[in-house]
């Protein structure tokens, strides 16, 4: 963190993500103050160690930035009010939705030259401080939607807080923002949600043969409705356009599959390929493709200390975990580890826990 950018800040809204900068923030060193409408969130967050509760009414110096972590329909009026009391220098939100904030702000006659909006592109299907991480937004991306009206200086207090939090800025225009997050984050948790409510009348002998498919489609189909409802809504054409696309090849798909000819078959498997394509281009850890890493599986025994071996056997042979997932064996004492690590390491991380008892399939 730039200290001197960014070194007493505010944050109005301590819940997922309100908390989780403010435990970043601290851990950088930055002194911290937080505020809630709701009382319960406020107090866990300061026990968490996020930070002391902002005074009532003290007209204390302004901080030097207040995070705006509220709801997208809270922002505007949230704004408002903050910079009515003269809270800080600058000002930023979080909200998952940037051009209707944006106008609602213009609208209620709030100061654009103090305030650029942002997005962490990182969160949870989780809410609430109980949730946060100060860990959540390492190596993210964190779109900031500078308008023309604002100060050199707020831009750069909002681009240093997105650094000190370990996430990657990206300056994009508020409507562009808002068209690529309704492909990559809005409309995909429609979807989600969609695949989950069939699941809803599902009989006991269907849920029990769930695997982890169904657990990784449908994980963000957990969140907070009232929350997604006010994104959704806000972002409504874009989202609306992203449904409507996927809505046409699922319609296609099933009465292709009903068809059950080969030529039909090859027209589902077009798709599918299309799927493989399109999962390829997400960006992975550093900014790379997802194919920058290799797999390496290796079978474990559910023992306690299992995991603690592994990772010290990785560092034996000099290895670096980019990325950990376990598969559990339901009613089985196994699970399955993926180690994602770098491909000219995959093979011999293989070799050294072969040696050590493992057991590392196809590799
Ligand atoms: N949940 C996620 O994964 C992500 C959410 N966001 C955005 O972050 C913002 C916050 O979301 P979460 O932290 O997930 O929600 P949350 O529900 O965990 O926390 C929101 C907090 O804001 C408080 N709040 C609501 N209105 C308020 C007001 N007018 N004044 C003061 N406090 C108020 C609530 O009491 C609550 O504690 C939303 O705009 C959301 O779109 C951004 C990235 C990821
Ligand atoms: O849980 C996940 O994987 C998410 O992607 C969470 C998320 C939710 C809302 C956002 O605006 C950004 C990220």
């Amino acid at each position: 963190m730039d200290e001197d950018v960014v070194g007493r800040i505010v944050v109005v809204g301590t819940g997922l993500i309100g908390t989780s900068i403010a435990l970043a923030m601290r851990e950088r060193g930055a002194e911290v103050l937080l505020t809630d409408r709701d009382e319960a969130a406020l107090a866990l967050a300061v026990e968490l160690g996020a930070g002391t509760a902002l005074p009532d009414g003290a007209s204390a110096e302004p901080a030097d930035l207040a995070v705006l972590a509220v709801p997208p329909a809270a922002v505007a009026v949230t704004l408002l009010d903050a910079q009515k009391r003269g809270l800080a220098t600058a000002y930023t939100d979080v909200a998952s939705v940037k051009a209707l904030p944006l106008a609602q702000a213009a609208e209620l006659g709030c100061d654009l030259s103090t305030f650029v909006a942002g997005h962490p592109l990182a969160g949870s299907e989780r809410s609430g401080p109980g949730a946060a991480r100060p860990d959540l937004f390492l190596g993210r991306p964190w779109a900031l939607c500078a308008t023309p009206e604002a100060a050199p200086e707020t831009v750069a207090a909002v681009t240093a807080l997105a650094k000190a939090c370990g996430a990657m800025p990206v300056e994009v225009d508020a409507a562009e923002h808002d068209r690529a997050v309704a492909l990559v984050s809005h409309g995909p948790h429609v979807v989600s949600a969609a695949v989950a409510a069939r699941l809803t009348g599902a009989d006991e002998t269907a849920l029990g043969l769930s695997g982890q498919g169904v657990r990784d489609v449908t994980r963000i189909a957990a969140s907070d409705p009232r929350l997604w409802i006010g994104i959704l809504s806000a972002n409504a054409e874009p989202v609306a356009d992203v449904l409507e696309a996927v809505a046409t090849d699922l319609a296609v798909a099933a009465s292709l599959l009903r068809d059950g000819s080969e030529g039909a078959s090859a027209h589902v498997a077009d798709l599918l390929l299309r799927g493989n394509a399109g999962r390829s281009r997400i960006p992975g850890k550093h900014g790379g493709g997802q194919s920058a890493y290799a797999t390496v599986q290796v079978v474990i025994p559910d023992r306690p200390g299992e995991l603690a071996m592994i990772f010290q056997a990785a560092g034996i042979a000099g290895v670096n975990i980019e990325d950990v997932t376990i598969e559990h064996s339901p009613g089985r004492p196994l699970g399955v580890l993926e180690l994602a690590v770098v491909p000219e390491a995959a093979d011999r991380l293989a070799a050294e826990l072969r040696a050590r008892g493992w057991s590392v399939p196809g590799r």
